[in-house]
Formats: C-alpha cells, structure tokens, sequence
C-alpha cells in the first residue's frame, strides 16, 4: 500500500450518509481535515455539540461503542487541527474510538454501522487513507508508532509526524511498555503519545500505572495551586488573562512545581499536561508544543467516558462502552452463554473455595461481575494484560488454587507461549473459559474467536470442552474445574444460548444426537459444540436423499474422544463441523485419531474458512464459510458422489504429460 504522503493524494472517501445537514449543518460542511483546520476557533464548539448528538443519534440505532467515542470529540478535532492526516499519521490504540476520527474524514454514513457494507466499528485502510490500525486488540499502537517513525526517519522523512493515542486501559498491555521502552530511544523524530485517560477500561483502571495516572491527574496540591494561579491571574490586570491561558493550556510550568514526578519523564519521554481532553483549545496548544519537540513525547489527555449525555456519564459499570442496537435492546433478554457461566460459575465457587477468576479488564463482559460480588477476595483483574493474567494463573495453580481465566477466545491468542509452556509445561490446573469463540462478526475480523481450537491443538495435555447448550456448560465447566494436573477450556459463542438438546443414546462415549432407523448408517456427522442444530439439520437432509447419518457431540474435543475411530469405522464418511477456522481444527484432529487407529475412513471437514472476516453478523460469517445445514448436506452429498464414482483406470502413468 502506497504510503499517502500529502493529503490530496487520498481524497477523502465522503460517505454523505442520511441528510442530517439540517441539525448538524457544521458536521456537514466537513469533508475532510482541511476543513476542520478551516473552521473559526469559535465554531468548534458547536461542532463538537453536533458530533455528539450525531454519536448518540446514530450509534443508539446500530450499536457500538459509544462511550469512548463521546470522549475523544474535542481531543479528535485538535489532532486534525494540528496534524496533517494522512502525511501524519494517526494511530488509534484497539480503534474503536475512531468514530470521530472517521466523521471528520469524510465518512458520516453510520447508518449500517458494523453491519455488512456499512462503515467498521474500527479504522479500515479499506475505508480511508487516513486509517492504519485495523486490529481490535489492545495495546499495539505504540508499537505501529515506534516501527513507522523508524521507517520514515530512515527515509528522511522527518518533516511527518506519527501520533498514536492510546487510552489508560490499553496501557495496562505489556506490549505498551515494550514500545515505550523503544520509543525513548528515538531522539529526533516527531513521534506523540497522546494518552487519552478517562480512568477506565469498561470499569475503572486498576493497577500501579493506573494509580500513577490518576496521581498526576488529580494532585490536589498541583489543583490548588492552579486554582490560585487561575484566580490570581484572572484578577490581574491586562497580563492576566494571556498568562492564564498560556499555563491552562499546558499547565506544565504549574506541574512541574507541584505534581509527582512523573513516570514518563523517569522513562526518558517528554511529557506535556494534564491537559483538559475537553478543551480543544488547550489541547490544540499542547499537541502543537508537542509536535515542536521534534522527538517523542507524551500528551497527557484527561477525558471523561461517555462526556456530554448524561445516561451515560452516570451509568458507573461502564460508561456505556459498548451499547447494544435499539432493536437488540427491545427483544426480550434471553439468557446468554455469559449469564448461563456466571451463574454456574458462582455455584461452583461456593463448593470450591479453590477456585479464583482472573479477568483482563473485562470482568463484567465475560461474566465474572456476580463471582467478584460474591467471592470479592478470590476475583483478579490484571488490566489488559492477557500473557501476565494466563501466568499469573500459573502461579497461582502451584500455589493451590484452581484459577478459571475468562477471555475472549481471540484475546487467548497472544497469551497462546503462556499456555504452552507457563502452565501446560508444568501440568498447571487452570481453566480457561473462552466468551465470544467462533464467528462473533460485528466486530471484524480481529475479533472472530476462530483461532483457539487450532492453536491448542498443539498443547500438550491441555483438554477442550465446546458445550453444544447451557446444560452441557454447566456440566463441562464443572468436569473441567475437577482437573486439576492439567489446563483445561471451555470455550462458546457469543450471544442467546442454544436451547439444551439431550441426546438420544451414548455410544463409545459420545452424546448421540440422531441415528438412522435400522443397523446400517452412511455418514458420521461429528458436531462440535454449538453446531448441533446445523447438524441435525445436515442429517435430516441427507436423510431425504437416501442417506442415513448419526450425529454426534463429543463435548471434549481435544484429545479426541477414544470411542470416535470405532465408530467412524461403522460408516462410510466422517464429516466433522466447528464453528473454528478449518486449519488445524477439530477436523484435522479427527483425520488424525481415525488415521492414528488404522480406520481408513474419509473426513469432510467444515468450518470457517482459514481468512480474516469483513464484519457482519455471526450468521453472514457462518453463511459465507457453508456453515448452513443446506450446504453441511451438500459438502457431505458431493463428497459422497465422489467416493462413489469409478475411478477410470489410468491408460497411463498418472506422471506422464498428457
Ligand atoms: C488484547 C485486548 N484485550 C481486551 C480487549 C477488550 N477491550 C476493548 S476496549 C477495552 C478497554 C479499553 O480501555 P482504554 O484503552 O482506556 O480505552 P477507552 O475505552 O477508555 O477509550 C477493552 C478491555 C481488547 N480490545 N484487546
Ligand atoms: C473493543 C472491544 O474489544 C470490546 O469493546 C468489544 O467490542 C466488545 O465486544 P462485545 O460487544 O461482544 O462484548
Ligand atoms: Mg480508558
């Protein structure tokens, strides 16, 4: 990808949207930075008062997160002011408070908002020339800065700046520490870390670092101390007020006097602030001293989650992060994978006073809010510290208790050299309890939990349970807890739980789903988890055309259950569905134990294809990697038709050039 260098090289993609110019007239002049740049210092109030109320408008009727966008309105109208986007860069750490950022570059189409063929919940380079980050996790940005600025330096091109705002949370990750740690040892490139703190996560941030913050955030005597500089200079004649606002602006000189001393300064970075995030004047003043540094720096923001509607600012579990879509918030709410683990989760930790939880920022997400209310002392939030929470869950096995992690399956991905060798190697009892596993969809493709069953695949002695419904996770997390030499995962979807469906026999140890009348049977479906529905859909297909299929659900996946090749032995095609990418996956396992038994039996595997997703709904991903029961029946029929065709005896040797 060319590498913009002046911001007339990438027009800005202008997405008109529905008309709001009546109500939003200033939004609607704005097409690209240069006009935010044009706009009267005047102006700029009305203009924030008019992205908010387009946020809220908009991101009420689709879902998304609003909150941390309600934060950075005034803080994303001084970047584009100061900065030259897309010349200068600007990163967004986890990216999904870009919505300004996406609105004040051309794109206000937020009507289909995540969903297929609307705008991303994220930055998409697919969208603008003025994005870069499209990945959702947390904690890299400061990483993108350090390697950009490195490149342009080596190109000479150090008249561009590389800006990365990374929020308080985000820099809980170790990966912040990491880049930071390089970042100081660059002295002469254009490089600010704007450090967008709100003081929360979902909750409020938690940890050393977030103390920090909130020390030099909150100083009562630097406060004091301003307060007098504030009112003495306000009633000083003339000199007065220009002298104010040059020390409201950065109010370094009052900082340095007072406040702590300051980590990054103690890291060899310049720091500039606390500055008000809602002030575009300060800010505008302490990002353009900033840039006149000529080397890194960090521009300290205190912004407020949820700033300017007033549901959220009041609405303390969160600040309203993520908010679901008017309609979601109308259906009933059914029960949940999440709230059908919270539950079973708190039971078992009555019983087992071994057990403690681990979450990384997102106790509430992930469903440990009613353990920690009621087992407050055995309930661990690391911050966004996903390697140090799987670890730390180590330590705390050989220690004696039985640590249950609870993650987005996708997040295990970077604590995958944890699991490994931190608590697999060392026969660790921690349970892993992976929310959001396989297709989740309206948060793009780094968020897909479609990684974990072929990445643990590779670990020795870790054990997979995929509960097909809300019975089978209660049972599967409780025989997951009671091993206790080995790491062991229980791993679901996002959304409604699955109704339970019982099975109908056990054979060789695997819940019988469905089986043909009679003996005889063609096709094994191996259903994994959730899929059970789309296989029993499957079977009854095929059982229209002549076909007689047993369905079955291991519930542990990995090892593949012993009794798995002798009943593949039974039939005459093995068709395996999980709601994973292909590679790697639980089919791949299953090729390999029916190899592994000398039962010579082809296996179909279905799952998602091994590719990143365009966001959609969970549905439109399934659909678009065949996950149907129509095309289940029909991967299964061809596959069938073709084990059934004579194969031609070759005239000639199958290597000789036709
Ligand atoms: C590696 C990783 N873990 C967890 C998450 C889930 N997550 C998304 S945003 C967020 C909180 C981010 O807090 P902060 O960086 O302070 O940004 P804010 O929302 O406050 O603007 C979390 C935990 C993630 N995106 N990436
Ligand atoms: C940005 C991020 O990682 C989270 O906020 C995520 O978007 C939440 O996903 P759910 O809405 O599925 O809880
Ligand atoms: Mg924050």
């Amino acid at each position: 990808m060319t590498d913009p260098r002046d911001p007339q090289e990438t027009p800005p993609v202008v997405t008109p949207g529905a008309d709001t110019s009546g109500t939003h007239p200033l939004l609607h002049a704005i097409d690209g930075p240069a006009d935010v740049r044009a706009l009267p210092p005047e102006r700029l109030p009305g203009l924030a008062a008019e992205i908010r109320d387009f946020l809220v408008t908009q991101v009420s009727r689709t879902g998304g997160h609003l909150g941390p966008n309600l934060g950075v309105v005034e803080l994303t109208i001084a970047l584009h002011r100061v900065f030259r986007s897309p010349a200068d860069r600007l990163l967004w750490d986890t990216g999904h408070q870009a919505y300004v950022h996406k609105m004040l570059t051309g794109r206000r189409d937020f009507g289909r908002l995540r969903s297929r063929g609307g705008l991303s919940g994220y930055p998409s380079r697919e969208e603008s020339g003025h994005d870069v980050i499209e990945n959702s996790h947390a904690s890299t940005a400061l990483s993108y800065a350090d390697g950009l600025a490195k490149a342009y330096r080596l190109r000479g091109e150090t008249d561009r700046s590389v800006v990365a705002v990374v929020g308080d949370g985000a820099l809980t990750g170790g990966m912040a520490w990491e880049a930071l740690n390089n970042i100081a040892l660059i002295e002469d490139f254009p490089l600010v870390i704007v450090v967008n703190d709100n003081g929360r996560s979902y909750a409020r941030t938690r940890g050393g670092l977030a103390d920090h913050l909130t020390a030099l955030r909150t100083s009562q005597r630097y406060e004091r101390v301003l307060e007098w500089g504030k009112e003495g200079l306000e009633r000083t004649p003339v000199v007065g007020r220009p002298l104010y606002t040059a020390l409201h602006g950065v109010k370094k000189g009052l900082k340095d006097l007072v406040a702590p001393q300051c980590l990054f300064e103690d890291l060899g970075l310049k720091y500039v602030g606390p500055v008000d995030g809602h002030d575009v004047e300060a800010v505008e003043e302490a990002l353009r001293r900033a840039k006149g540094f000529g080397s890194p720096v960090i521009v300290h923001c205190i912004t407020e989650k949820g700033r300017g509607h007033r549901p959220a600012e009041e609405h303390e579990a969160d600040r309203f992060h993520a908010v679901d879509a008017a309609a979601a918030l109308a259906a009933p709410r059914a029960e949940s994978w999440t709230s059908v683990f919270s539950e079973e989760v708190v039971k078992v930790g009555a019983e087992r006073p071994d057990v403690v939880a681990i979450t990384a920022a997102m106790l509430r997400p992930v469903g440990l809010a009613a353990f920690a209310e009621a087992y407050p002392d055995r309930v661990f939030d690391v911050g966004i510290a996903e390697q140090h929470a799987v670890t730390s869950a180590a330590g705390l096995a050989l220690g004696g208790a039985h640590p249950v992690v609870a993650l987005y399956a996708t997040f295990l991905n970077r604590a995958f050299d944890q699991v490994l060798l931190d608590v697999a190697l060392h026969g660790c009892g921690v349970t892993f309890v992976l929310d959001r596993a396989g297709a989740t969809g309206s948060d793009g493709p780094s968020h897909n939990g479609m990684w974990d069953l072929s990445l643990l695949q590779v670990v020795p002695g870790l054990r997979i349970a995929v509960p097909r419904d809300g019975a089978r996770l209660r049972q599967l997390l409780r025989e997951a807890v009671a091993v206790d030499d080995a790491p062991t995962v229980v791993r679901f979807p996002k959304g409604v739980v699955a109704a339970d469906r019982e099975a109908v026999a056990v054979a060789h140890g695997l819940d019988v789903l469905a089986r043909p009348a009679g003996d005889d049977a063609d096709v094994l479906i191996v259903s994994v988890g959730p899929m059970a529905e789309v296989c029993l859909g499957a079977a009854e297909r095929l059982g229209r055309r002549g076909l007689r299929a047993t369905v079955v659900d291991p519930r542990w996946v990995k090892p593949v259950p012993e009794g798995l090749p002798e009943l593949a032995r039974r039939h005459r095609l093995v068709v395996t569905v999980e709601d994973n990418g292909r590679v790697g996956g639980v089919g791949s396992a299953v090729a390999q134990a029916l190899e592994d038994a000398s039962v010579h039996v082809p296996v179909r595997q279905v799952g998602l294809a091994q590719r990143f997703f365009a966001h959609g709904t969970r549905g439109e991903v399934l659909e678009e990697s065949g996950i149907t029961a129509d095309d289940v029946a029909r991967a299964a029929q061809a596959t069938w038709d073709a084990l059934a065709a004579p194969r031609p005896h070759p005239t000639r040797h199958p290597t000789e050039l036709s």
